[in-house]
């Protein structure tokens, strides 16, 4: 009878798949109405539909663990019942899921060139979010437990870990981050030593941590915002085109526009006409919204949507082009079962956009599309430039991509407790990225708390490892529009690759996102790059030419690579 428990089984899945469907395009429509409208009405909405949808979706799942599905000889068919069996947090009774889901903060950003300003931005920033979450962050942690060990896990870290489908998972990012850290030493060694020069030794020491309000970003999470006065070689082509699109009237529909033609250039999909009338890319007058970047799935195969508070600059054509990779992803998986309408794993999708805009942001492609003077050719020393920014946006993010949920698989697991929240949030980033804060923190604050993802409930390692893995997407991309030649790497050097065009490129990266999350991750890795495994080599490559200044010009300057001193406690 175990056959006709399979025949059940097939019958049984086809409809749960539908019916997920349009229980998540109800979802999602209510939540969409809240990000994009904040009013009291529109989350109580969000808040009732999600409780009804647990509710359903639980009593789906009470039926679907009945199913002898480890048992089913079709395979395709026991991963959807594999993946359907694992409930998540609406696992939790009731009124314990509508706490989980509170302290939401939009985000807004600073940039300026007056330490002073900096400061208090910085501080303020923090008072205004983090501060005001550490207890209720306490409660979500012990939710979120709760919620993992209803799932059979032993905590949180191991329920989000799990998503990967990998083992020793935690080991191989950790072997990642070693491969690339002494590019990041050199790096901070550098951009250290222009910090010194700009504001001196009183307040950046030559041997010390970088303070974390000096690096552009409310986060220190990237530093191309201080790309201007640590740039290599002053004078050379300006490779930031924000001037240039604000001269050319660039709108942030132009740039959704100019991000479209690169998709459709490759033989991949257009934007439905439903994305350009139902989407959000400017900042609306007159109401509250959730201005972090987003693109949205609303699972019926025509409603998709990004909702974005676009300006113009380049930061932001980068983020376009990302937020644009979600939605591409979305299409070409559109017409799998519900349950593999998601990325093979969360970091391919982080990585599609991003494997793009690293085509677009050569000067090369900038030059195409008229962004960048025609005339301007690339010498050396802009060639150093260019991976220099690329560097100030790559580079730097990887440590804190990484110690991001290194702290939150810690506070998961309970080896870092609630009264050492804060001290062990800066000892991580001391360590890995050589920051330090610019005032004396203490317990009574909550800096984590101060990013989104952190109070949104938004695991982050996926930003680590599309970092790695978008640099092997771009050297195999690369490899099929001809622009890169793996049997001499050097010939037609990895930075300078622009897939735009070749249908060759486009159709094996269509046939890689089609798979959605139909099989484990290491067969789409493998069906576009021909490996299994997440390897550094492909950035490492991407980077050998500046990696390579950056040690000759650290010698030159005598700078000292690393941070020698602990963190000073500031007064
Ligand atoms: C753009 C998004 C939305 Se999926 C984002 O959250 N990112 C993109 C890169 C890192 C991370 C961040 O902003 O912290
Ligand atoms: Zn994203």
């Amino acid at each position: 009878e175990d056959q006709d428990a399979e025949v059940e089984g097939r019958a049984y899945m086809a409809k749960l798949n539908k019916e997920m469907a349009q229980l998540f395009n109800r979802q999602t429509k209510a939540a969409w109405a809240y990000e994009s409208n904040i009013t009291e009405h529109n989350k109580m909405s969000k808040l009732n539909v999600s409780l009804e949808t647990a509710k359903i979706v639980k009593e789906r799942w009470l039926s679907t663990i009945q199913f002898p599905w480890q048992s089913f000889k079709d395979e395709d068919l026991k991963r959807q019942f594999k993946k359907m069996s694992i409930l998540g947090t609406a696992a939790l009774p009731d009124d314990k899921y509508e706490k989980h889901h509170d302290c939401d903060i939009s985000e807004k950003l600073a940039k300026s060139r007056n330490p002073d300003e900096l400061k208090h931005f910085w501080v303020e920033w923090r008072n205004a979010t983090g501060r005001k979450c550490r207890q209720l962050y306490t409660e979500y942690v012990t939710l979120m437990n709760e919620a993992a060990k209803l799932n059979n896990f032993t905590d949180a870290a191991e329920y989000w870990i799990h998503d990967f489908e990998t083992k020793d998972f935690e080991k191989q990012v950790q072997k990642l981050w070693n491969e690339i850290e002494p590019l990041y030493m050199q790096l901070h060694a550098y951009v250290r030593g222009r910090l010194n020069e700009k504001y001196g030794d009183e307040m950046v020491p030559k041997q010390g941590a970088i303070p974390a309000h000096l690096l552009g970003n409310m986060w220190s999470q990237t530093w191309g915002n201080i790309y201007d006065f640590t740039v290599p070689f002053q004078g050379k082509q300006q490779i930031d085109v924000t001037n240039s699109m604000k001269q050319q009237n660039y709108t942030p529909l132009k740039m959704f526009k100019l991000s479209d033609e690169f998709f459709t250039s490759l033989n991949l999909s257009a934007m439905p006409e439903l994305f350009w009338k139902n989407s959000i890319i400017e900042r609306p007058q007159g109401r509250e919204l959730v201005c972090h970047a987003s693109a949205w799935d609303f699972y019926d195969g025509e409603d998709f949507r990004i909702k974005q508070c676009a300006v113009v600059t380049m930061e932001e054509l980068y983020t376009v082009h990302h937020e644009m990779g979600h939605i591409q992803y979305y299409l070409q998986y559109k017409d799998q079962p519900n349950v593999y309408k998601e990325g093979a794993n969360s970091g391919f999708h982080e990585a599609v956009g991003d494997t793009i805009a690293l085509s677009v942001s050569t000067p090369k492609h900038m030059r195409k599309i008229g962004l960048l003077d025609p005339q301007s050719e690339d010498d050396p020393q802009a060639d150093i430039n260019f991976l220099f920014l690329t560097a100030l946006e790559k580079i730097a993010f990887l440590p804190f991509g990484y110690l991001m949920d290194v702290w939150r698989w810690g506070v998961f697991k309970g080896t870092i407790e609630p009264k050492n929240y804060n001290c062990q949030w800066w000892n991580l980033r001391w360590r890995y990225q050589g920051i330090e804060p610019p005032v004396h923190r203490s317990e009574e604050d909550f800096d984590p708390g101060a990013k989104y993802h952190i109070v949104g409930d938004t695991p982050y390692i996926r930003y680590f490892v599309s970092f790695i893995i978008q640099f092997q997407f771009h050297r195999a991309l690369c490899e099929k529009a001809g622009q890169f030649d793996p049997q001499n790497p050097t010939s037609k050097p990895l930075h300078q690759c622009d897939i735009y065009q070749s249908t060759e490129a486009g159709n094996a990266l269509g046939a890689m996102l089609k798979m959605g999350s139909s099989k484990p991750w290491p067969d789409a890795m493998e069906a576009l790059t021909g490996q299994r495994k997440m390897d550094a080599s492909a950035l490492m490559q991407y980077f050998a030419p500046l990696y390579e200044w950056l040690k000759e010009e650290n010698k030159r300057t005598g700078e000292t690579i690393g941070w020698r001193t602990h963190p000073q406690q500031k007064r």
